[in-house]
């Protein structure tokens, strides 16, 4: 429901019916309206008098005069009431009528009336209402039982007007509430996003490898795992690369160790150049990186090897680096456990180190027996 859309009125359900009802409860009727409309001439002769009195009395209070705080305000409070006193004794107390106090309260709630103040005000209207019915019987206007009348019709309206004005002050500070509430429940869901989302980057931070940001070492045999179950239920093969780099130490020596990172980091990115998105690339601790090669071959990870290389070269500016591979497949129908598998890689990779250092370039190890050697195509 859009709020500006309806009337106060509307929002409160207060239909004619319920109006009628809230008069009962007030047992205001209609010779309550005749005994305002009664006193209405009388009234309206004397209402700049009554306003000015109201407010003089009112304003001998500071904390009246804190609330309504300027001239201005003050002008606007006195059209106000001058309409609020003809409203009383126009005797019409309909939608129109109860509209306008809804009103009151909603501006009290807004401006920082608080209901002492408000209730005091209605006292001091009620007296001086009261002392008008007094002057106009001793003007001859009216008799003595007739001012009795006026004065409980007045308690009576003042009462019933009181009540609408308290149902949309409170109803104001419901909304408070519940604005308060909505804000609360916001801030909690964007915490929890955000916590969420940190949660998220920490959990991919604490399987990343800072330098090359591929997956570190407790991130690899975690995914080794997996794959491994992955690949004996669906019976598939599953290969893993193992290599690490020949020389790598005398490139720190003499070029430092901030030409050492640019090297990894670009291995890193030759990696991702030369394997499938379900391959798995690792940076196993200093200058050794895995690959995990799930439904893959001996074979096809050569392949793979072959590209990395090549990438390799493409990229080395001068540098006299290249890598020792051991290759080992395990499965489809037997498998080795993460810890086997990467010691025979490791062994196969020491295989082809060896090879290495009669021989330098680049050297793969596939078995205990079958050592290659690659280099520029
Ligand atoms: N720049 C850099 N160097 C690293 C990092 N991690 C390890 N290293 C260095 O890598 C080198 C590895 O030493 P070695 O295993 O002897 O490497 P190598 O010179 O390639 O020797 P072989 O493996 O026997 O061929 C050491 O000097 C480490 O300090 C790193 O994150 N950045």
């Amino acid at each position: 429901m859009l709020l500006t859309n309806h009337t106060m009125v509307e929002q409160l359900k207060l239909t004619e019916r319920r109006i009628e009802q809230i008069k009962k409860l007030f047992d205001l009727t209609q010779t309550d309206e005749e005994n305002m409309q009664a006193a209405e001439p009388f009234i309206t002769r004397n209402l700049d008098w009554i306003v000015e009195e109201f407010y003089a009395k009112q304003l001998t209070h500071l904390e009246v005069e804190i609330v309504i705080g300027d001239s201005d305000t003050l002008q606007r409070l006195k059209n106000s009431m001058r309409g609020y006193i003809q409203e009383v004794f126009s005797g019409k107390f309909d939608e129109h009528y109860v509209s306008a106090r809804l009103r009151v309260g909603k501006v009290h709630k807004r401006i920082g009336v608080s209901p002492a103040l408000y209730m005091a005000a209605v006292r001091l209207l009620w007296d001086i209402l009261s002392d008008q019915f007094e002057k106009d019987h001793l003007e001859g206007n009216c008799s003595r039982e007739e001012v009795d009348k006026r004065q409980r019709s007045l308690t009576k309206l003042l009462m019933f007007d009181v009540q609408f004005v308290f149902e949309t002050y409170t109803g104001a500070l419901v909304a408070e509430v519940e604005k308060a509430k909505l804000e609360l429940e916001h801030y909690a869901h964007d915490l929890a996003e955000t916590v969420a989302k940190q949660t998220r980057e920490l959990k991919e931070f604490s399987c990343q490898d800072g330098l090359t940001r591929l997956l570190n070492h407790r991130a690899f045999y975690e995914r080794m795992r997996v794959e491994l179950a992955g690949c004996a239920r669906r019976k598939e093969p599953l290969t893993l690369i193992y290599f690490d780099l020949n020389g790598f130490k005398g490139l720190n020596d003499m070029q430092g160790h901030v030409a050492g990172d640019q090297m990894l980091v670009m291995i890193g990115k030759c990696i991702l150049a030369s394997i499938r998105e379900t391959d798995i690339a690792c940076r196993y601790g200093g200058d050794e990186f895995c690959i995990i090669m799930p439904g893959a071959t001996n074979g096809q990870a050569k392949d793979v090897c072959e590209r990395l290389i090549q990438c390799f070269i493409a990229r080395q500016e001068g540098e006299d680096i290249a890598f020792s591979i051991g290759i080992c497949q395990t499965g489809p129908d037997k498998f080795l456990s993460a810890d086997e598998l990467v010691n025979a890689a490791d062994k196969r990779m020491y295989t082809a180190k060896n090879a290495s250092r009669d021989t330098a370039g680049f050297w793969l190890c596939d078995s205990q027996e079958t050592l290659g050697k690659y280099g520029r195509l």
